[in-house]
C-alpha cells in the first residue's frame, strides 16, 4: 500500500511537485508531495464542491476539515476575503504543504494546526464547514466529520460535503439528515455528490 494521505505521519520518499491551477477563477501555484491526497492535480470532488459555493459571498468564519495541501480551504479564503478560514487535517506533512501554499499565494486569512476530526477544534461558531471527507480513513471517521460539524456550526451555520455516489454518498445524506433534519443534494457531476445540511435556528 503506498498511500498512506490519511495517516498522521505518512511515512514516504520525499518528491515535491510544483504545479499550478485556476479555481474560482484565481490562478494558485500549489506544493505538494508523495502522502498527500491528490498530489497531481485539484481533486475533482474538490472542484465540484468549490462551484457549488462560487456565487456565495461569506463574510464569517468557514472551517475545512480534512483541508489536505489546502486547495478547498485556500480557494475559499482567496475568493472571501472577509471570511476567516481554519484549515485542519491529521496528516503533519499536508499541514506543512498546506501552510506553504497560504504563503506562497499570498493568503492571510487562514489559521492552519493539526486535528484529528475535531480533537483540537474548540471554536462552535463557524458559519460553513466544508470538507471532501477521507473515504479511506473509513466510515466511522467520514461519519465522525459529518455529525460533529452539528457542534461546531452557528444557528443557520451549514455543513457542505462531497461524496462520491459509489463511496458512501447515500449513507452520508443518512447521517447528515439524522443529524441536522435535513440535507440537500446541491449539485451532481459526474458521480459527485454535494451534500448540504443547515442547522436550523
Ligand atoms: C479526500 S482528502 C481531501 C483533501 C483536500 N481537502 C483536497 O481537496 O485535496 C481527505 C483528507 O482528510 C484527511 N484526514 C484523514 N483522516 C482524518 C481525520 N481523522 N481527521 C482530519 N482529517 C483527516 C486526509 O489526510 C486527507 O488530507
Amino acid at each position: 500500500m503506498t498511500n498512506y494521505y490519511y495517516t498522521k505521519n505518512p511515512d514516504v520518499q520525499h518528491e515535491e511537485k510544483n504545479w499550478e491551477f485556476n479555481l474560482l477563477g484565481h490562478e494558485f501555484r500549489f506544493v505538494t508531495d508523495n502522502g498527500v491526497f491528490s498530489k497531481n492535480t485539484v481533486d475533482y470532488g474538490s472542484r465540484v464542491l468549490l462551484d457549488a459555493l462560487q456565487d456565495d459571498q461569506i463574510s464569517g468564519k468557514i472551517l475545512d476539515v480534512g483541508c489536505g495541501y489546502g486547495p478547498i480551504g485556500l480557494a475559499l479564503a482567496k475568493n472571501n476575503p472577509n471570511a476567516q478560514l481554519t484549515l485542519v487535517d491529521v496528516n503533519e506533512l499536508a499541514m506543512e504543504l498546506c501552510a506553504k501554499n497560504a504563503a506562497n499565494n499570498g493568503i492571510e486569512n487562514v489559521t492552519i494546526y493539526e486535528s484529528s476530526c475535531y480533537d483540537n477544534v474548540s471554536e462552535t461558531d463557524f458559519d460553513l464547514i466544508v470538507t471532501n471527507p477521507p473515504i479511506r480513513a473509513g466510515k466511522q471517521v467520514v461519519h465522525t466529520i459529518l455529525a460533529e460539524a452539528y457542534d461546531h456550526l452557528n444557528q443557520g451555520g451549514r455543513l457542505v460535503a462531497v461524496l462520491q455516489k459509489k463511496q458512501g454518498a447515500a449513507s452520508a445524506q443518512k447521517k447528515m439528515t439524522e443529524v441536522f433534519g435535513n440535507c440537500e443534494v446541491i449539485k451532481r457531476d459526474k458521480g459527485y455528490f454535494i451534500l448540504e445540511s443547515i442547522k436550523e435556528d
